[in-house]
């Protein structure tokens, strides 16, 4: 009987030590997703002069899927001749986005939520309607919801083009080919 309780007993411990485990794991990757990481600019200079611009601001995820994705987009666009800047969401960036014709946004998604770095940003910062606007995230459970959500951010106006990345293969072939589009279009 003894015995019996003393196992139970170390269950139990061992249960509520991988609760625990979960928990904190679970908000080691949301904390993530809502920090600003600072500066990353980078650009993808174009061949043609006086070239249009676009901007790909995303929140890099903790595999760097995210970053694939908004790279690929990134050089897609820049293949149909624009001139790219990416960079991460946060207080460095520049609230007045009006030199730029294309604006990507994107995000990963951890428990159901999309990034708050990148929401805020979204939400400072004004977009006209001739501006093409691509929202994407990433995920492997996708539903709409998540894209709507990012989409919220901009306000009164829609996205062009909303486009869920759930972990596939070819999903960087993918990106690139929505980026071509979109910047030929
Ligand atoms: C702790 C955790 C929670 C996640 N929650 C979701 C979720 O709610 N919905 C979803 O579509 N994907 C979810 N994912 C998958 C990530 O969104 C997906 O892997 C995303 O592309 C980020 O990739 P990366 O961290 O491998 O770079 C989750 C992944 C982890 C590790």
């Amino acid at each position: 009987m003894k015995r019996g309780l003393k196992v139970l007993g170390k269950v139990f411990i061992g249960f509520i030590v991988l609760i625990i485990a979960v928990v904190l794991g679970f908000s080691w990757f949301v904390k993530a997703n809502n920090k600003d990481y600072g500066d990353h600019n980078q650009i993808l200079k174009s061949e043609r002069q006086n070239a249009k611009k676009a901007l790909v601001v995303y929140q890099p995820s903790r595999g760097k899927t995210t970053n694939k994705i908004a790279e690929s987009l990134a050089k897609g666009i820049n293949q149909s001749g624009y001139e790219v800047t990416i960079n991460y969401p946060g207080k460095h960036m520049s609230k007045d986005i009006s030199q730029y014709s294309i604006v990507v946004f994107g995000s990963p998604v951890y428990i159901g939520q999309t990034s708050t770095t990148l929401s805020d940003y979204m939400k400072s910062i004004k977009i006209s309607d001739t501006q093409k606007v691509l929202v994407f995230v990433t995920g492997g459970e996708l539903s709409n919801g998540e894209l709507d959500k990012v989409e919220t951010q901009l306000g009164s106006r829609k996205a062009t083009e909303k486009v869920g990345f759930k972990n596939g293969e070819k999903d960087e072939s993918k990106a690139y080919e929505i980026g071509k589009k979109i910047g030929a279009e």
